[in-house]
């Protein structure tokens, strides 16, 4: 049976009995957020994280998803990018193609992928002119309290080390407040190479959700969620507070396994 509560101000906490249930509940939560953006703006914008995320999203290629959602509807993002060939092993847009955009009805030209030709500094620069553009035609909504653009979901995973998109713990990257997206050259995880969202883009989303399995995990997410002492200012995941915008976390037992006294409704 599922957890669900809200949690300090670290937002709504789901905590799923296991992968099958966590992987109906996100696609679920992703397909009401889909259908009321679709309802109030006629479109929805989602940018994607890479890593196990796209596995856990595997039920939207399913039925009932994959029959009833407003596919034409959608426009696609990255949050974070590896620098490397759209055919490469370790590019995120070849994961969420081979893992679900190849086995959807998506129009082609709504899936805003990173140049994979050009140098990292070129290719954040290009996506950020990118969005732009769908800012203006508002493709992508505004957000009211900054300019930044507000994606109606943004969906990351965390690693290990509580890494979200391509914003790593302690990188000078997190200090970032003026571009939308930016670049990084020195990876602690591999390749070294990466565009990302910067915090206030992912900030200003109307939803972000932090999917996260694993036991691997699970003290990130206790350090991320819990008011422990000293507090991780530099954790980058609990730098993820939409100002406006709603946070949900995806938590399996596992993943969850570390957090102080749950006492959610079953
Ligand atoms: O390198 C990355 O890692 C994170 C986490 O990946 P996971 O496999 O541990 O879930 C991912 O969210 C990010 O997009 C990716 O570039």
């Amino acid at each position: 049976m599922a957890l669900s509560g809200v949690k300090n101000d670290r937002g709504e906490l789901r905590i799923l009995e296991n992968l099958d249930e966590l992987r109906t509940d996100l696609a679920d939560y992703i397909v009401e957020l889909s259908e009321a953006a679709v309802k109030e703006r006629g479109v929805f914008a989602i940018a994607l994280s890479g890593g196990s995320l796209i596995g856990l999203m595997g039920k939207l290629c399913e039925a009932p998803y994959n029959k009833t959602v407003d596919w034409a509807k959608w426009y696609i993002f990255w949050a974070d990018e590896r620098v490397v060939a759209k055919n490469h092993s370790d590019s995120n847009y070849k994961l969420a193609k081979d893992g679900i955009l190849s086995k959807v009805p998506i129009v082609p030209s709504h899936v805003h992928s990173i140049n994979d030709s050009v140098s990292a500094e070129e290719a954040a620069d290009e996506y950020m002119f990118v969005i732009r553009q769908l800012v203006k035609t508002r493709m992508v909504s505004v957000s009211d309290i900054s300019d930044c653009p507000k994606f109606d979901l943004i969906l990351l995973g965390m690693g290990p080390d509580g890494h979200i998109a391509s914003l790593f713990p302690n990188h000078a990257v997190l200090d970032e407040t003026e571009e939308w997206v930016t670049f990084i050259t020195d990876s602690p995880k591999p390749p070294p190479e990466r565009i990302t969202f910067t915090l206030p883009v992912i900030n200003s989303a109307s939803n972000v959700a932090i999917v996260v399995t694993g036991e691997s995990k699970a003290e990130a997410v206790h350090l991320a969620i819990d008011n422990v002492e000293p507090n991780c200012p530099s954790l980058p995941a609990r730098l993820v507070q939409p100002t406006k915008g709603k946070l949900v976390w995806f938590l399996d037992k596992p993943a969850a396994s570390k957090l102080d006294d749950l006492q959610f409704s079953e």
